[in-house]
Parts: C-alpha cells; structure tokens; sequence
C-alpha cells in the first residue's frame, strides 16, 4: 500500500499553479471514447476494478445487518461458478477494502472475521465525515477510536471553508496532525470534497497540499457532495500525483469517489489511471475506488461475459 512520509509545504509551489480548463476539459471528453476493451480483456480489467473497490455502506440508516452482508461481498465479490468459468477461482479475488463509519468499525471487525479466511482491511471514514465542521481535537479523537476499534485505514477530510479562503498553511498542519494520529501502519486516504472547492485550480492546490501533508492517497468526494467524482477533476488530481512523484520520489494513491456506478465507468477510470500515471498505478496498492453500487453492475457484466445472457436480480445477491 502507498506509503507517503510528506514533504515540507512548499507554498510557492502551491501558489503558482495554473489550470488550463479547455484542455483539461478536453482531455477528459477522450477517456471514456478513445479505449475500449472487449471480451476476455474487459473481463480482466473489470476483475482488476473489483480488487480496486473500496466497497462502502457510509448511512445513517447502517445496521449490524447491511455491514454484515456488505462484508460477505467483500470477501466473495463474485460469483464462484463465474470466477470458475473464467478460470479466476483460486486467485483469491477480493475486494480493496471495506469502507464504513467509525462506529461500524466493531460490526467490520467482527463480520469479515467470520466470513472466511482471506483479508479485506477496513477503512473507516473520520474527522467528522462528510463536512469536517467539527473542531481539530475531536476529529483527531476519532481518528484514534477508528483505529483501536479495528480500521487499518482512515479516509479523512479537508476543511473545505479553509480551503476556500486559501488558508493552505491550516490545511496542511491540520492533515499533518491527522497522519500523526494515523501512526505508520494506518494508511490515510484524504478527502478533497472537490464538489466544494469552486475551481480546478483550487483541487490542484488541496491535492498537493495533501500529499505535502503526508496523505498516502488523495480521494475526490465523500459522496455526500453535490458533485463527486468527475473526470475533469480525477485528470487534475493524478497529474498534482505525477508532479509530486517527479519532485519527491514518493508514489501517492489515487481514489474517486461518489456516483461511481457501472462497469464502465470502472474501466474509463482505470484507463486514466493507465494514462496518466502507467501501470505502476493498476493496483489496489495506489488505486480505489469508493463505490457503493459498482460491484452490482460489474459482476451483472461479468455474468454476461460468462453465460451470453443478463442476469435477473435474484441471481446476483449484493450487499
Ligand atoms: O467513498 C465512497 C462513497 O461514499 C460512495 O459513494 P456512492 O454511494 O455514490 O457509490
């Protein structure tokens, strides 16, 4: 998993960054049109996003039950008698993680503990998840009790009002405190909230602030926004990565979350991924996918590739 120890901010840095939309947007228009995979290849590279997603129940209205279940898909993402068809059956397919509130945590820990051997880690979202409009020392208080309950990885977020009035200098020391109480062996993703910050330039700038601040993966959306993850602001994001793997060295993941829902979907963000940061960057190591619906319509493909006909829902129990 990226590990990114940080680097001093670098406010100039920061500061100079210029976004040139047109192109961006441009760009970003190609993705999903220029790479289509077909047949055995699409069936690999969706297998390869399903061991990318962050599967994830984040709901007023989780119980025992739904994490329950969404621990079982985890473990058992697709059908064994398709995994078999493909040939796949001992690859030990899983996927990236489970994602959940803090307080869920302990449902996590007990779930994935009696749905079989192999291991899924669990991410807990933290820091007063979604807006993050709770004070510094509560949300380092959460951060901890997330981790003592059981989560190997924390998804915090950025405070989007500091963001917007340009207090780079706060957002730093704030998610630097933040990956202090991570510790080494927790690995922190943080949330941008980019539906919240207006402009790409301002995304550029939270993205390298974040990394400059130890953030192991940066993560578009909480879900909760407005708008999630888009491509325009997913091309921004991987390329502040690129920029601060070539000045520092260090590899920082990469997350869209939010509104992810089809197979599709799931490979245009793959080739992005491919395109803009290679192949180093195709693994659950450096890539996610926060997603709560998305393996419903991958293994709904898959079931295709495999039998020629659609399933009915009855054939794929989710979670
Ligand atoms: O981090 C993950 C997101 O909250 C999931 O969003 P979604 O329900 O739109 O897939």
């Amino acid at each position: 998993m990226a590990y990114n120890p940080g680097i001093n901010l670098d406010l100039e840095w920061v500061q100079k960054t210029a976004i040139n939309l047109p192109a961006v947007n441009r760009r970003a228009a190609t993705l999903p049109t220029k790479r289509t995979v077909k047949k055995a290849w699409q069936a690999a590279w969706l297998l390869r996003a399903v061991t990318c997603i962050d599967l994830t129940t984040l709901s007023g209205d989780d119980t025992f039950s739904n994490v329950q279940r969404l621990c079982y898909k985890a473990k058992h993402p697709i059908r064994d008698d398709l995994l078999e068809a493909m040939g796949m059956h001992d690859a030990g397919i899983t996927v990236g993680a489970v994602c959940v509130y803090p307080s869920r945590v302990p449902d996590a820990v007990k779930s994935l503990k009696d749905a079989g051997k192999s291991y899924v880690p669990i991410a807990s979202v933290a820091t007063g998840f979604p807006a993050g409009q709770t004070p510094l020392a509560t949300r380092i208080e959460e951060i901890k009790m997330a981790i003592e309950m059981g989560a190997t990885e924390i998804d915090i977020v950025i405070s989007r009002t500091k963001a917007l009035h340009g207090d780079w200098q706060e957002i730093y020391d704030e998610v630097s405190a933040c990956k202090k109480a991570c510790g080494e062996g927790v690995h922190m993703k943080t949330i941008l909230g980019t539906g919240d910050l207006g402009t790409l330039t301002n995304v550029y700038k939270a993205s390298l602030v974040a990394m400059m601040a130890g953030s192991d993966f940066i993560k578009t959306s909480t879900g909760k926004e407005g708008v999630n993850a888009t491509l325009p602001v997913g091309l921004v994001m991987v390329r502040a990565i690129r920029d601060y793997y070539h000045k520092t060295g260090y590899k920082v993941g990469f997350k869209p979350a939010g509104g992810i829902r089809s197979a599709k979907d799931a490979c245009t963000w793959l080739a992005l991924m491919k395109e803009e940061l290679g192949n180093d960057w195709l693994n659950n190591q450096l890539f996610r996918i926060g997603a709560s619906s998305l393996l419903t319509d991958i293994e709904r493909q898959l079931y295709h590739y495999v039998t020629g006909r659609y399933a009915a829902a009855h054939q794929l129990p989710m979670a």
